[in-house]
C-alpha cells in the first residue's frame, strides 16, 4: 500500500488549526492550506478546496471543534448554545451531501452530556478526530465488498472523484482499486472527466496514476462509445445522498451513465457508507440539489468559453433511481435491489 501512502490526506487536524489539501489546484499544485476560522471552513468546502461528500463531513467536524476551543463562556449551556449556531452557519456551505449534517450533528450530540465546558472541548475534538479514522476503516471494507464484485481484467467506468482525497482514506468508488493493487488483481479504471469542475480529468486521474493504477481519460460524452468499444464491464460511482428508497444523487452526470448502463446490460453500482445514507429523505425528489455559480459552465480554467450573459443551469448533482442501480455497497454489505427494506435493516431499525 506505500503508493496509497504516499498520497495526501486531504484534511488534518493540527490543535489551532486544520491543514487541507487544495483541491483546486490539483494537479498542477500540491498546496495545503491552514484554515483558522470558521469562514475559513466555510469557504474550503463551498469553494470545493475541499470536496467528496466524507471529506467535507469530517472538515466540517474538525471546523466546529477549533471553533468552539476558542469559545470564552464557563457556562455549558451558552457552550451549546453558541456550537448550535457555528453548527448551523457551517451547514450552509452546501446543501447535498448529507455527510455535512451527519458528521456536524455528530458533534453536537457528543457534548449532550457533558457537564463542563472543558469536558466539552476535549470531547468535541475526539469525536471529530473518530468520525476520520472510522471514515479510513468504512472506505476499505467497501473497497473489500465492492472489489468482490470484479475479476481479474475488467474494465470499469466511474465519474467524479469517490477516491481517497474525497474521504479520510482510500475512497469509496475507488477503493477497490487501490486493494486490486495491493492484491495484484489487474483493474483499468475509465475515468469520466466530469464537466464542469473536471473532479475526474483533474483528481480521480492524478490520484491513481499517483498509486499505479491503470487509468485512462475519457470525455463526459465518450461514455456510451467507450462502453461499446472497449467493452466495460462495469461502473462504479460514489454518492452524496441515498434517499430510503435508494434512490441515489451524485455528480451531475451519474443519472446518464446508470441509463447507459442499463442500455448496455453492465452493472451500476453505487460505493457509499452508511454516513451517506440518510432515512429521512424518502426518496430522490426529496433531495435538494445543490446548483452552482454559472461561471462553471461559462468559463475553462479561468477563461470564457460562451458567449456573455448567456443563461446557464448549472446542477451539481442528478438523482439516479434506484430501479437503475444493481448494488449498493456500504461497509455492512452489498445491497441488491429491495432498498426501502434493506437499508434501515442497515442501522437495525
Ligand atoms: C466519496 S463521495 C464523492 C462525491 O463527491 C462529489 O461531489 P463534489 O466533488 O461536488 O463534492 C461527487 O458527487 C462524488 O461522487
Amino acid at each position: 500500500m506505500a503508493e496509497l501512502l504516499s498520497i495526501p490526506r486531504s484534511v488534518e487536524w493540527n490543535d489551532t488549526h486544520i491543514t487541507i489539501l487544495n483541491q483546486q489546484k490539483l494537479p498542477f499544485q500540491t498546496e495545503y492550506l491552514e484554515l483558522k476560522e470558521l469562514a475559513d471552513v466555510w469557504d474550503a468546502i463551498a469553494t470545493l478546496k475541499v470536496r467528496g461528500a466524507p471529506a467535507i463531513g469530517i472538515t466540517a467536524a474538525y471546523g466546529l471543534a477549533l471553533a468552539a476551543q476558542r469559545y470564552e463562556t464557563d457556562s455549558i449551556a451558552e457552550f451549546r448554545k453558541l456550537l448550535q449556531k457555528d453548527r448551523d452557519y457551517l451547514a450552509s456551505s452546501r446543501p447535498t451531501a448529507v455527510n455535512l449534517f451527519w458528521a456536524l450533528d455528530r458533534l453536537v450530540a457528543s457534548i449532550a452530556h457533558t457537564s463542563s465546558v472543558n469536558e466539552a472541548k476535549t470531547a468535541l475534538v475526539h469525536e471529530a478526530t473518530r468520525i476520520q479514522v472510522e471514515d479510513e476503516e468504512t472506505c476499505r471494507t467497501i473497497g473489500e465488498y465492492a472489489l468482490s464484485l470484479f475479476q481479474d481484467g475488467d474494465r470499469i467506468l466511474t465519474i467524479c472523484n469517490a477516491g481517497s482525497i474525497a474521504t479520510a482514506r482510500y475512497g469509496t468508488a475507488l477503493a477497490p482499486f487501490y486493494l486490486a493493487k495491493e492484491k495484484g488483481i489487474n483493474l483499468h479504471v475509465y475515468a469520466s472527466e466530469t464537466r464542469p469542475v473536471l473532479q475526474g480529468a483533474r483528481l480521480t486521474t492524478w490520484e491513481l496514476m499517483q498509486a499505479g493504477i491503470d487509468v485512462t481519460l475519457i470525455t463526459d460524452n465518450m461514455a456510451a462509445q467507450t462502453m461499446r468499444t472497449k467493452r466495460i464491464t462495469a461502473v462504479i460511482v460514489g454518492a452524496d445522498r441515498i434517499a430510503a428508497n435508494g434512490d441515489t444523487a451524485n455528480k451531475i452526470g451519474t443519472f446518464g451513465l446508470a441509463l447507459l448502463a442499463k442500455a448496455f446490460g453492465i452493472p451500476f453500482y453505487v460505493a457509499a457508507p452508511l454516513s451517506t445514507i440518510d432515512l429521512a429523505t424518502k426518496t430522490g425528489q426529496d433531495i435538494p440539489i445543490e446548483e452552482r455559480n454559472p461561471e462553471e459552465v461559462t468559463h475553462l480554467a479561468g477563461m470564457r468559453i460562451a458567449p456573455e450573459g448567456v443563461n446557464v443551469y448549472n446542477p451539481a448533482f442528478d438523482v439516479t433511481p434506484h430501479e437503475l442501480i444493481t448494488a449498493i455497497i456500504t461497509e455492512k454489505g452489498i445491497i441488491r435491489g429491495n432498498y426501502e427494506t434493506a437499508l434501515p435493516a442497515l442501522f437495525n431499525i
